[in-house]
C-alpha cells in the first residue's frame, strides 16, 4: 500500500489524472472504475484538462459505476448514473454506450446486483479504480460490517453516511434512500490498481484505520491491505492521524517520477 500525503486536493486531483492518462497511453480502451461524492471531482476535472489538452484518447475508455442507490429513477439527478454523467462523461465527451452501470430501479434488484457483477468480470475487469470513503470507512457503499468477500449487492445504509449523503438532497435526509446497489469488497478488489483519495480533518480517523488499523470489516476500506496495488492519496488534514506519515512523505519523496503511482 502506498500512502501520498499531497498538499491539496488539486494536487491529488493531478496526481491520480496522471496515473489514468499512463493507463490509457498503455490501453486505449482501459476500463475506469469511478465513483461519486465529492472527494474525486478534481480527478475528473484535471482528467477533462489533460484529454482536452492532447494527453490522452478517451473515445475507446469504458467507464464503470461503482454503486448507486436502490429506487431513485435513472434520471434523478442524484441518483449516481446523473451524476457520473454529469461530472464524468459529459465532460469527458464520453458516450452513455461505453458506461456499466447497476439498475437501481430494477424490480428484481439481487439479479440486477448479480448481472452487473458479471458484466464487470465480462468486460475484463477494472483497471483502475477510483474510491472516495466514508467517515465510517465504507469503500463504495459498504458499509461497516461488510463481508471483506462480498459481492455486488444490495445494502442498508447506516444512519451516519444517510446524514451525510442529505447535503446532495437539499439537506433533507428524508429524501436519502436506506437502500443501495455497491460493488462488494471482493469486487473492488478485483480491479487492477486501486487509488483511494481522501481529504479533510473529517476522513483522518477512516484513513488511520485503513492504512494502520487492522483488516477488519468494521473498517471496509482496511479490506484494500490485501490488495497488491493500492495507492491512499490524502490532503495534510486527512492524514492527520497516521502514525506514519513521515515515513510515507520520505518513501513518497525519494520514488523516481518515472514510476508515477
Ligand atoms: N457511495 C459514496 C462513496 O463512494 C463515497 O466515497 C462517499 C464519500 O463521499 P465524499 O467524497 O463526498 O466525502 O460517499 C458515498 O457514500
Amino acid at each position: 500500500m502506498e500512502v501520498v500525503i499531497v498538499p491539496d486536493a488539486a494536487a491529488g486531483g493531478e496526481l491520480v489524472a496522471e496515473a489514468i492518462v499512463r493507463l490509457l497511453n498503455r490501453k486505449p480502451d482501459a476500463l475506469l472504475g469511478v465513483a461519486t461524492g465529492s472527494t474525486p471531482l478534481p480527478v475528473y476535472q484535471a482528467l477533462t484538462a489533460r484529454v482536452r489538452a492532447g494527453d490522452a484518447d478517451v473515445s475507446r475508455v469504458r467507464i464503470a459505476q461503482l454503486d448507486e442507490y436502490v429506487g431513485l429513477p435513472a434520471d434523478h439527478p442524484e441518483s449516481y448514473r446523473s451524476v457520473l454523467h454529469r461530472e464524468v462523461l459529459t465532460p469527458l465527451g464520453i458516450p452513455l454506450s461505453a458506461f456499466l452501470g447497476p439498475d437501481g430501479t430494477a424490480s428484481d434488484v439481487p439479479a440486477a446486483c448479480a448481472a452487473y457483477d458479471r458484466a464487470l468480470t465480462e468486460s475484463g475487469g477494472v483497471d483502475l479504480q477510483i474510491l472516495g470513503i466514508g467517515t465510517d470507512g465504507h469503500i463504495g457503499f459498504n458499509e461497516p460490517c461488510s463481508s471483506l468477500a462480498s459481492r455486488t449487492r444490495i445494502k442498508t445504509l447506516t444512519e451516519q453516511t444517510r446524514v451525510d449523503n442529505a447535503r446532495f438532497f437539499d439537506g433533507d435526509i428524508t429524501q436519502v434512500p436506506h437502500h443501495v446497489i455497491t460493488q462488494g469488497i471482493g469486487t473492488i478488489l478485483e480491479a487492477r490498481h486501486l487509488v483511494l483519495l481522501a481529504t479533510g480533518e473529517g476522513k483522518a480517523d477512516a484513513v488511520a484505520s485503513t492504512v494502520e488499523g487492522p483488516i477488519s470489516a468494521f473498517c471496509p476500506a482496511s479490506a484494500l491491505q490485501l490488495h497488491p496495488h493500492t495507492t491512499i492519496i490524502t490532503d495534510e488534514a486527512a492524514a492527520s492521524k497516521l502514525k506514519l506519515a513521515d515515513y510515507f512523505r520520505h518513501t513518497y519523496a525519494n520514488k523516481p517520477a518515472w514510476q508515477g503511482i
